[in-house]
């Protein structure tokens, strides 16, 4: 288990975490969320000691993580996978890293079976290739068998081979009963792999809640088609309520239930022809959410088609696009 309390880390004067509190609970993938320059490497630095909170406490099942006897054991954390450049092989790496913590050499090839480096462990892992820098970062952290493990960005640079496996690995983790807490900037990712989420923008935590129940919280949307949109946005006109035209008869109305649009198109006597329930997507609950919190703004796609083509060129024309607004 994984238990912040009032969190906070500011670089000079910069806050990158502003007083975060939460539970990481055993048994079930919690997904860390949030734009970029949220706070989550932050936090997860945190977690791990590596990072000193400007106030505000951490504790990793029941400790600071430097109390641990064995921390190794305790807590597993991919980090930074490009940290280990090194001109060891892979299974040297991890032999050295097992030595130190009296972990037995067996474990070493487990892990490296595992998680399908058996190819390339006596290679040299400064020749890696991001993926499998990725897949010994997540070998190393389940070296020690912990019972926590806490993995940041931990599907960067894999194929779709190696998304799956992450996916079916955490989740068998998490059936094991462990603690298992993953970073990720791609909802889409989170939605298939988290059973709860916690949700960060700009150093605050902005949801914290199953998946299911951040959906259903969503402002439902309705899409209505009548011959008189006119007449019916008026007669909708409210607080909390938005009515967007679509097409020339067709709205989308969100902040009132299907059953009260049509209570109130019966009373204007207006047609209505369609009236749609629509099932929030993640994506769209994400962007709802962080609308306000993002510290990077992309541009117009436009200024980014020279490197359009994969979700992480779009993030780094995104973080380009906003270079400057940092601290606004
Ligand atoms: N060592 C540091 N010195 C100064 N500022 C830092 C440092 N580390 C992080 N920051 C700033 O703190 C904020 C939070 O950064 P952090 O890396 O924790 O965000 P993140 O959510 O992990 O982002 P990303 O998804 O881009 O990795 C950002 O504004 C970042 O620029």
């Amino acid at each position: 288990m994984i238990e912040a309390q009032g969190l906070v880390k500011v670089y000079g004067n910069k806050p990158a975490v502003q007083g975060v509190s939460f539970t990481v609970q055993p048994g079930r993938v919690t997904g860390f969320l949030g734009p970029n320059g949220a706070g989550k490497s932050t936090t997860m630095r945190m977690i791990m000691g590596l990072d000193r909170p400007t106030s505000g406490d951490v504790l990793v099942n029941g400790k600071h993580y430097a109390k641990h006897r064995a921390p190794l054991r305790e807590v597993g954390a991919l980090l930074d996978a490009k940290a280990v450049h090194t001109s060891r092989t892979a299974y040297n790496h991890l032999r050295a890293m097992a030595a130190t913590h009296s972990i037995p050499t067996k474990r070493v090839h487990d892990v490296i079976e595992l998680t399908g480096l058996g190819a390339v462990a006596k290679k040299r892992v400064g020749g890696f290739s991001l993926g499998m820098g990725q897949r010994l970062g997540i070998a190393a952290a389940l070296l020690g068998d912990p019972q926590t493990i806490i993995l940041d960005e931990p599907v960067n640079g894999l194929d779709p081979e190696g998304v799956l496996w992450v996916r079916n690995l955490v989740k068998a983790l998490a059936a094991e009963g462990r603690t298992v807490f993953l970073s990720s900037h791609l909802m889409s990712e989170m939605s298939l792999t988290a059973d709860h989420l916690i949700v960060i923008g700009r150093g605050r935590i902005i949801a914290d809640a199953p998946i299911q129940d951040i959906l259903n919280n969503r402002a439902q949307r309705v899409r209505v088609r009548t011959d008189r949109p006119d007449v019916l946005t008026r007669a909708l006109a409210g607080e909390g309520v938005s009515v967007e035209a679509r097409e020339p008869e067709l709205l989308e109305v969100s902040g009132v239930a299907a059953r009260a649009i049509a209570e109130t198109a019966l009373a204007q006597q207006v047609l209505v022809y369609e009236l749609t329930p629509l099932q929030a997507s993640l994506e769209e609950a994400y962007m709802d959410l962080t609308k306000d919190e993002v510290e990077y703004h992309s541009g117009p796609v436009a200024d980014v088609h020279d490197h359009a083509g994969t979700a992480e060129s779009g993030r780094h024309a995104a973080v380009a696009a906003g270079a400057g607004q940092e601290g606004n």
